[in-house]
């Protein structure tokens, strides 16, 4: 464990673990504030020997300090780095329940607001998040979301398209399983999925293997099924019709999605505490 990290921070339980970093809580020992600490464990990516992986040990926190400060983003508090580890200090949050249940419109408006916010943010700043699905959406202590693990972002410039298969079979936006060049609107996609998901508990395209699955991302047909949708709004749909688009020219941008109008409508609609 870095010294300076303990000298600066309590580290205290585990409370998440993803392929190579192992998230824990910490408090601040200047001001007992708690943070999450992820642990990116150097010695195990050199050792599964993908230079990709070992690429990307830098990627994360590299995008985090372009992008921080941000009220919906996992803000970047601190880096740290030994020998066997790199130490993300990082704002401390809670997994989503997004996947519970069925949401009402003016729920997911709240949702779909502050995540087109902080995307909208990334963008402007010429970062492509590429892995956008509720696991990496999370909540903080005062129930606002942050947007987390940019360990998969890429950096886009005007005249410069990415490439590379990035995302997760569900989410992932055609264009990216064509192994074409794409842009920063396979975020616009990914949420977009997130959004139809919120609104009917079951996602756009699915199939029984990741192989059936990227079958019907391609197909890109999307279905309101009467019997989910019947009691969704004309707008909600309009909405998920141009995020959902598989021709990416017509395909809103993050700005558009933003001025759509149904995120007034559904928040006429919101019920008053
Ligand atoms: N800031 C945070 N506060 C609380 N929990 C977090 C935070 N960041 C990540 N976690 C939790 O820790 C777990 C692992 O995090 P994360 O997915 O970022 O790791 P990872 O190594 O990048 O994972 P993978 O590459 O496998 O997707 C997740 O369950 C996540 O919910």
């Amino acid at each position: 464990m870095s010294q300076q990290l303990k000298r600066d921070y309590v580290v205290l339980e585990e409370i998440g673990r993803g392929r190579f970093g192992t998230v824990f809580r910490c408090s601040s020992v200047n001001s007992g504030d708690s943070f999450a600490v992820k642990s990116i464990d150097k010695v195990a990516i050199t050792a599964a020997g993908d230079s990709l992986d070992a690429q990307c040990l830098w990627t994360e926190p590299k995008i985090l300090e372009l992008v921080s400060p941000h009220p919906h983003i996992v803000n970047l508090r601190n880096l740290y780095e030994d020998e066997a580890h790199l130490h993300m200090v990082l704002d401390l949050c809670f997994e989503s329940n997004l996947h519970a249940r069925v949401m009402s419109e003016p729920e997911a408006a709240s949702v779909m607001c502050q995540l087109m916010q902080a995307v909208a943010h990334c963008h402007g700043l010429g970062v492509a998040h590429r892995d956008i699905k509720p696991d990496n959406i999370l909540f903080d202590e005062e129930n606002r979301l942050r947007l987390a693990d940019l360990g998969s972002a890429g950096v886009f410039k005007e005249d410069e398209r990415m490439s590379g298969v990035v995302g997760t079979p569900h989410y992932v936006a055609p264009e990216v399983l064509t192994g074409r060049d794409y842009d920063e609107k396979v975020d616009v996609w990914s949420a977009g999925v997130v959004f139809y998901e919120m609104l009917a508990g079951f996602p756009p395209f699915h199939g029984e293997s990741p192989v059936e699955i990227f079958d019907a991302v391609l197909r890109g047909n999307l279905r309101f099924p009467t019997r989910v949708f019947r009691s969704v709004s004309p707008a909600a749909k309009d909405l998920l019709r141009r995020m959902l688009c598989k021709d990416v020219s017509r395909r809103f941008s993050v700005q558009q999605v933003l001025r759509h109008p149904w995120f007034s409508i559904a928040e006429q609609t919101m019920p008053t505490e």
